[in-house]
């Protein structure tokens, strides 16, 4: 049995009985109960207490009582008084445990044996009602800031029911670890909080009450923790912990489902490192191997497929087929796939009909489709069925959280021949090798949740946040690499809506793929093949300052000008050319790169140059 898994109902917004059948509906087994949530709630603690009773939920916990320990007379005892009518409550509600953390207040008195002494009273009182407590040192607490020193004071106040509560996040956001742990005996580990956040420049507190993250979704060593703990010897409930303003006002299940998604994950990770013993999981299924992207879908009607047809003939693309029983094209370059899709009552039409032409789906190749579909569902990826006619092939397929399906293809699987009637003759423009990159913007409040699904499922690495400066904006980047980098998938959010993905995302309701960029061996020879693509213009001033930039010799600016091509080098020996199309009906556009000498970046510094370029191209 793996260790059961908990949330704190602090994570997840609405009233408490939504939080409550969003935690039970998606399957945690506990929750940590916050003290505003109940207070706020119109109901006694008793009517909470037999709603997580028969949703299956157990109250892990019941938090946070603060400003405790080390108080001076008279706070002293009238902080156990307040203790007793938690106490009470804590009966009522079913919770066994209550959770202290180290007190913040001026007049707390720098004696940890004062501190010892209290926390000893409290627990001798909780124990006389078969309760326990759990101190948890606070990272910004005034005299008990760190995890030895509210573990001294546990250890010195030596009450059975009194024990430590360890939080990822105190330890990490302070650059501590959990060295020394060890000489904790297991049974003092009463309670276990999770969180992540991102590498923030921020006072802690702050940096707590807001930007905290599931486990995978940011920054800080919380597998590394985890597995601390457990060689510690822990074993009670894993519980998530996050104080998070967008998560707070995201849809309740989208964010439990989340919670659990980044537990399964971790428990995983931790599978692959700790002795199998410590961790009694059953194994998720690897993660895929992958090989790339076989084709991107469109969907599109009539109109637009002929538009988009058109748009890409002239970035050397060409109709290589259509399907033999629905209204469904190939358009192709060399290695790269783009398939036209007009076909009514599919799930393409379904979604041109909420976005207009838009993408709809992503073929991957992996090496075992049916195991990287397992491995999804046990990370709550529902399968995804879409009907097919008799002879044609089933692709197994995921639902990415936007709702893009994402097809599972063995590499080197001929999907083509079968379904579609091919016509083979290309037009003669140097080959693409396929497709390098493919950019979604999403909703700000999106963007964790995407990290943490292609982390999770298909083992793709997160590289940090990027800032990108549009004309009317910053556009915030993060991207998932595969780590053969044959699938990388960066991820655009813009708070303003005047951005290029603001706009995409704000004009067309919602998250979708924005830009797809096909990979060249020879950007400057491809473009001068194309003459009559719609590639946007860069000034001249851009050009200057890559003389000064990079010292580049007349004939290599001169061609850079002359094929609207932008440069960038990697400060070793890899460079970066790219070229952009206009934008397709205000929506997506493509764009042409080559890497040379290892680079393995996307030309950040160039961002704020073609976004610049695509606001001048709207006028
Ligand atoms: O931000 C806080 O006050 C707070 C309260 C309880 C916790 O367990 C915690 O980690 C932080
Ligand atoms: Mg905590």
């Amino acid at each position: 049995m793996p260790l059961p898994k908990s949330i704190a109902t602090v994570c997840l917004s609405g009233a408490l009985p939504d939080k409550l059948e969003a935690a039970a509906a998606i399957g945690f087994d506990g929750v940590e109960i916050f003290e505003n949530d109940l207070l706020t709630y119109d109901g006694s603690p008793a009517e909470v207490g037999r709603l997580c009773r028969d949703l299956g939920l157990s109250i892990a916990l019941y938090q946070p009582f603060r400003d405790f320990e080390a108080m001076p007379e008279p706070l002293r005892r009238r902080n156990l008084d307040r203790a007793e009518r938690k106490f009470d409550t804590m009966q009522q509600l079913g919770a066994e445990l209550l959770l202290v953390c180290s007190n913040t207040q001026p007049a707390t008195l720098p004696e940890p044996e004062r501190a010892a002494a209290d926390l000893r009273e409290m627990a001798g009182r909780a124990a006389r009602r078969g309760l326990r407590v759990g101190y948890e040192a606070l990272a910004w607490g005034r005299q008990v800031s760190l995890w030895r020193q509210a573990w001294e004071i546990v250890r010195a106040a030596d009450h059975p029911a009194l024990g430590l509560v360890l939080d990822s996040f105190h330890t990490l956001a302070r650059g501590d670890s959990l060295a020394g742990l060890e000489a904790v005996p297991a049974e003092k580990l009463f309670f276990l909080q999770l969180a992540d956040a991102p590498k923030l420049a921020l006072d802690v507190l702050s940096w707590s009450r807001h930007f905290r993250l599931f486990p995978g979704q940011g920054e800080l060593p919380v597998a590394e923790f985890l597995r601390d703990v457990l060689r510690a010897g822990y074993r009670g409930p894993v519980s998530l912990e996050i104080f998070n303003d967008e998560f707070r006002a995201a849809p309740v299940r989208r964010i439990a489902r989340d919670g659990l998604r980044s537990l399964i994950w971790l428990d995983d990770v931790i599978q692959a490192e700790a002795p199998p013993a410590t961790v009694p999981a059953a194994p998720l299924p690897a993660a895929p191997m992958l090989d790339g992207i076989e084709f991107v879908e469109f969907a599109v009607d009539e109109p637009a497929r002929a538009a988009l047809g058109e748009f890409l003939g002239t970035l050397g693309f060409h109709c290589a087929g259509r399907h033999r029983s629905k209204a469904v094209e190939l358009q192709r370059q060399g290695g790269v796939n783009l398939v036209l899709n007009s076909e009514p009552d599919s799930a393409a039409a379904e979604r041109f009909e909420m976005f207009g032409p838009a993408v709809c789906a992503m073929a991957l190749r992996v090496d075992d489709p049916a195991r990287a579909l397992a491995r999804a569902q046990a990370l709550l990826s529902p399968a995804w069925q879409e009907p097919v006619g008799e002879g044609e092939q089933r692709i197994p397929a995921i639902r990415a959280p936007d709702g893009t399906l994402i097809y599972l293809l063995r590499p080197g699987a001929e999907i083509w021949a079968d379904d579609f009637a091919l016509r083979p003759e290309a037009p003669a423009v140097p080959p693409l090798t396929g497709i390098d990159h493919v950019v979604q913007a999403l909703a700000p409040t999106h963007l964790d949740g995407f990290v943490l699904f292609y982390r999770s499922v298909f083992g793709l690495q997160p590289e940090p946040l990027l800032e990108l400066p549009d004309p009317f904006g910053i556009v915030r980047s993060r991207t998932l690499a595969a780590p053969n980098r044959s699938l990388r998938l960066p991820l655009n959010v813009s708070e303003s809506r005047q951005t290029t993905t603001g706009r995409f995302v704000s004009a067309y309701a919602g998250a979708g793929v924005h830009h797809i960029a096909f990979a060249t061996p020879d950007a400057a020879a491809l473009v001068a093949a194309m003459p009559a693509a719609p590639l946007l213009d860069i000034p001249e001033n851009y050009y200057d300052d890559l003389e000064a930039r990079f010292g580049l010799d007349d004939a290599a600016l001169s061609a850079l000008r002359r094929g609207h091509l932008l440069y960038d080098q990697d400060g070793q020996s890899g460079a970066f050319l790219h070229a952009y199309s206009r934008t397709f009906q205000d929506r997506f556009f493509f764009e042409v790169v080559e890497r040379r000498g290892g680079y393995d970046q996307y030309g950040a510094p160039n961002a704020a140059v073609r976004m610049a370029a695509q606001s001048r191209h709207r006028g």
